[in-house]
């Protein structure tokens, strides 16, 4: 599996401020969506593109366009939500894939409750966004089920990864790539990330 940590400086500089214990949910938000442009732009260098002649002001032109390939954001309910503005700032016209997944605080297992995915998804490029990869147990998941429904070409796009989450990905999808804006270290028992961001969901939807 392709993983790579995002190491640029705005990208470093904005994941700190997503740290603090006193963060507000406005700052929160605004950071989650700033990153996950940041790694959108990073998750893109690798787009075809094709050259095509329009009219300019002063006849015709040659200019780059990004190939037909198609795009579905997937943002995996509710966290992943947080990053999907970041990513539509650059793919305006991206399809949604929706995934309602949790994760079962006592079992750590991923429980699906709803999932509505874009139209021909196997034609399209994928982009999952989640802000925590911690066992890996949803982000798995979902790429069954994308998977299962014929998508082949799935970058995964997190704001901080647990290495025990990266190696069950790993291990599960091979194929897919990874871009995370911080390697942490490790999960405390009740498989939260350490140090982490705590609970991303609750601290974007004020939840707690
Ligand atoms: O890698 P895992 O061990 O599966 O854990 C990560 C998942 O847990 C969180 O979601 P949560 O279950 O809290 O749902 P929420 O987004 O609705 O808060 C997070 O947003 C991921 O989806
Ligand atoms: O650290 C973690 C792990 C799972 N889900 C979160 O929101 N945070
Ligand atoms: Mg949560």
């Amino acid at each position: 599996m392709k993983i790579v940590e995002v190491k640029h400086p705005l990208v470093r500089h904005k994941i700190g401020l997503l740290r603090a214990a006193d963060i507000s949910t406005k700052h929160f938000r605004e950071l989650a969506r700033e990153i996950g442009s940041l790694l959108t732009y990073e998750a893109t260098t690798d787009l075809p593109l094709e050259s095509i002649t329009i009219t300019g002001w002063n006849g015709p032109v040659a200019i780059e366009q990004i190939q037909g390939k198609k795009v579905t954001v997937v943002p995996i309910l509710r966290a992943g939500l947080g990053m999907m503005d970041g990513v539509l700032e650059h793919l305006p016209s991206a399809r949604i894939s929706v995934v309602g997944i949790y994760r079962d605080e006592d079992t750590l297992q991923p429980v699906p409750y709803f999932h509505k995915l874009a139209p021909k998804i196997e034609q399209r490029l994928a982009i999952v966004v989640d802000p925590m990869l911690a066992t890996g147990g949803s982000m798995i998941a979902t790429i069954d089920l994308l998977k299962q429904q014929g998508c082949q070409h799935i970058k995964a796009l997190v704001l901080v990864a647990a290495p025990e989450g990266i190696a069950a990905l790993a291990s599960a999808h091979p194929d897919i790539e990874l871009y995370t804006a911080a390697i942490d270290q490790q999960l405390n028992k009740q498989g939260y990330i350490l140090p982490g961001l705590g609970d991303a969901g609750d601290k974007l939807f004020g939840t707690k």
